[in-house]
């Protein structure tokens, strides 16, 4: 079976074109493992620019895209326009799209079928707020976002699902070892149960939240943590050790 190790890096509204020429050339000739596969997640107006200058082995997501082929969504990029500049990967559904620009479940989830419909690969993410952690209702937040999404996805072979427990993000509070472990465990069963056993054992489950050099080679250990989802490290030169963690 096997599920290759996966790290994304979600750079969300960050960098500049200085910038991503400076870590860009700070990767070019890192030493990273060649059996991790590793995808960058930049601002739309910087994906032609990210594409071009990324080493061709790492692969470049689109942080957000919309569900029409073309036409009057001002401020929106569509599917076609992300491959056009070379984009392979989406991310969607991030806990900032629900939170901050009220993206629902169902809108997600059609987001996510029609990127995949279309030739992209998905990366959706799912995650509990600290109150619903707190209350017990973790896996009952991240089984009705799954449910959305797995109504309307027909094939999961293109999605890699990203857990982001939203008290994680951002906020240096990374899960334990064992609590991204149980839910991880938790949500490959609800896929058992609710898609396919293929799917639950083949579909790999990312963590994210305050992963960093430090703590991600134990997070990486756990058997159903199959890589991770990076914010604030991804925009660092030593996000490389992330990459490596699994080494
Ligand atoms: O939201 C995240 C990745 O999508 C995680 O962000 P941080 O790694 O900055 O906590």
């Amino acid at each position: 079976m096997g599920r290759t190790f996966f790290v994304g890096g979600n750079w969300k509204m960050n960098g500049s074109k200085k910038e991503i020429k400076e870590l860009v050339g700070a990767w070019k000739d890192a030493d990273t493992d060649k059996n991790t596969e590793v995808v960058i997640g930049c601002p739309a107006i910087y994906l032609d620019l990210l594409s071009n200058e990324l080493r061709s082995d790492w692969k470049v997501a689109a942080e957000n895209v919309y569900k029409k082929k073309s036409g009057a969504y001002t401020g929106e990029t569509s599917v076609d326009m992300a491959k056009d500049c070379g984009i392979e990967w989406a991310i969607l559904g991030h806990s900032e799209r629900r939170d901050i620009f009220g993206e629902t479940d169902e809108e997600i989830a059609e987001k996510c079928a029609f990127a995949l419909e279309n030739g992209l690969k998905i990366i959706p993410c799912i995650g509990e707020h600290l109150e619903e952690r707190e209350n017990g209702t973790t896996m009952d937040v991240c089984a009705k976002q799954l449910e959305a999404m797995a109504a309307k996805i027909k094939d999961w072979t293109n999605v890699v699902v990203a857990y982001e427990p939203v008290w994680a993000i951002g906020t240096g509070k990374v899960a334990t070892p064992q609590q991204a472990q149980d839910t991880h465990k938790d949500i490959r069963k609800w896929l058992e149960d609710n898609v396919s056993a293929d799917v639950a054992a083949s579909v790999r489950i990312l963590y994210g939240g305050s992963v960093n050099p430090g703590n991600c080679a134990e997070l990486a250990k756990c058997p159903d943590i199959d890589g991770f989802l990076v914010g604030g490290a991804s925009l660092k030169p030593d996000f490389t050790t992330i990459i490596n963690a699994n080494k």
